[in-house]
């Protein structure tokens, strides 16, 4: 039996705020799936209607969704080009990963297309929405039951830091294990990057042939929205080593928080622009779009820059692309980038996904304040996790991640946070 009442802090609020998020999550998320489609679609303010009982609720949609967890299951498990290995766990020992997202995400498209040739109605997906949110959000309260009890049985060595404090609600909210598997088939793994995030350019792409079919052919807008959250996503899974160093894979359990927000928050919520613009058509003029096409590119640019130079260098601080960057030594043996992108800012990487979400939400237009939630939430989002992040450096690092923090004093935007 696992050790309980571990004197980790408690973060997200302790027990009550992990009850709260647990409410507040999936109500904020039909939320924005109930006002999207309605004609105000005022983010503030009440949805003009609560859905009837079989709005949501269908066995279609159920039946849809196990499809779509089994097929990217399958996927998962296909022959991978590459092995790579985790962090070191607490026993020493290191898990080994497959590496073929982007081939999940290639063969998806594959099929989608073969489907849709041979007459699927993609568009309909559009509107099975509310049902298919509503048994992923059973799922995910399901899944994370099993998974607490799943852990009772799991070796002390095999628990997260985090969500082993010994009160039930606070520990099935963080998650207790760190990697729960079956057999070689790592959960956590599987669904931070598979099924929400393919699961969400399907439903962008879902609404774009919709909306072809209601105006004859899609608008600008939701081509640059479609196309931005495309490259962001096989950018993730072109890159899906990276996601092995992430404090989701090394630090957090496996618990609600995740498995609500991979499988649910993430196809639903995130694919808010491209569901908004289907009932609220944009006009979008050329040089408009070009000038958004360019706030994207700048931010990739400083995102991709960012993180392939802290993976180059943490794979091998000897490479000639990082060699020459100034670093600071650590206890630890490993050594901190103190120039280069790590040297503007301690978070390079946030501010590029940031100015990312700005030009995702900019094809909207600024009639409505609704596109721009994902930039608001991802702002909190992204504050709160550099908090956590700095915290478990400063565990880590010690002295000399205050010596960092003094040479690079900003954390996410230069002079400004
Ligand atoms: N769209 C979304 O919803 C979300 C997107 N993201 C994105 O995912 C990506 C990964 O984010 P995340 O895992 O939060 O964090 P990071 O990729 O920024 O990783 C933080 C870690 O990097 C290492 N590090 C920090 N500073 C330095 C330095 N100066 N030199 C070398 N190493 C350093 C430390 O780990 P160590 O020293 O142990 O290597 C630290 O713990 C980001 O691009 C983020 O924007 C993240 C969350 C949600
Ligand atoms: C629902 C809650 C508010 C919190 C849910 C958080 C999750 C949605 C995110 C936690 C970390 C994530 C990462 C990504 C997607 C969102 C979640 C799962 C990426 C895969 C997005 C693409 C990037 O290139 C890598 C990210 C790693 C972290």
């Amino acid at each position: 039996m696992a050790p309980q009442g571990s004197r980790a802090p408690l973060e997200f609020g302790g027990p009550l705020g992990a009850a709260a998020l647990m409410l507040l999550l999936p109500a904020t998320m039909f939320h924005l799936l109930l006002v999207a489609r309605s004609g105000p679609a005022r983010l503030l303010g009440l949805p003009p209607h609560l859905p009837a009982p079989e709005a949501l609720w269908s066995p279609g949609a159920l039946l849809l969704w196990l499809t779509w967890l089994g097929l990217q299951a399958a996927f998962y498990l296909l022959p991978a080009h590459k092995m790579a290995e985790g962090q070191e766990l607490k026993d020493k020992s290191r898990l080994r990963y497959p590496i073929n997202g982007f081939q999940a995400l290639v063969l998806t498209a594959l099929l989608v297309g073969l489907g849709v040739s041979a007459g699927l109605p993609l568009g309909m997906l559009t509107e099975m929405l509310l049902p298919l949110a509503w048994v992923a959000t059973l799922t995910a309260f399901i899944f994370s039951l099993l998974l607490y009890l799943k852990a009772l049985m799991a070796p002390a060595s095999a628990l997260a830091p985090g969500g082993n404090s010994g009160n039930p609600v606070y520990d099935f909210f963080l998650g207790r294990e760190l990697n729960p598997r079956f057999g070689s088939f790592d959960c956590k793994y599987f669904c931070e990057l598979r099924p929400g995030l393919i699961g969400w350019v399907l439903i962008n792409l879902a609404l774009l042939v919709q909306e072809a079919e209601l105006l004859g052919s899609p608008s600008l807008a939701m081509w640059l929205v479609n196309g931005f959250q495309l490259l962001y996503v096989g950018d993730a899974l072109w890159h899906e080593e990276a996601v092995l160093t992430t404090m989701d894979i090394t630090h957090d359990g496996f618990g609600f928080m995740l498995a609500f927000g991979d499988l649910a928050w993430v196809p639903f919520t995130y694919s808010l622009q491209a569901q908004f613009l289907l009932y609220h058509p944009q006009p979008l003029e050329l040089p408009t779009a070009s000038v958004i096409c360019l706030v994207n590119a700048v931010g990739y640019y400083i995102f991709r820059g960012a993180n392939s130079q802290k993976n180059t260098f943490r794979k091998n601080p000897s490479d000639p692309r990082v060699a020459g960057l100034e670093t600071i030594s650590t206890a630890t043996g490993k050594q901190l980038l103190v120039s280069g992108w790590w040297g503007m800012v301690r978070h390079p990487n946030y501010l590029g996904d940031l100015i990312m979400a700005l030009a995702w939400s900019l094809p909207c237009g600024v009639s409505h304040l609704l596109p721009y939630f994902y930039l608001l939430y991802f702002t909190a989002l992204l504050v709160h996790r550099e908090a956590r992040d700095e915290q478990q450096c400063l565990q880590k690092y010690g002295l000399a991640w205050h010596e960092y923090c003094r040479r690079v004093p900003y954390r996410i935007v230069p002079y400004i946070y």
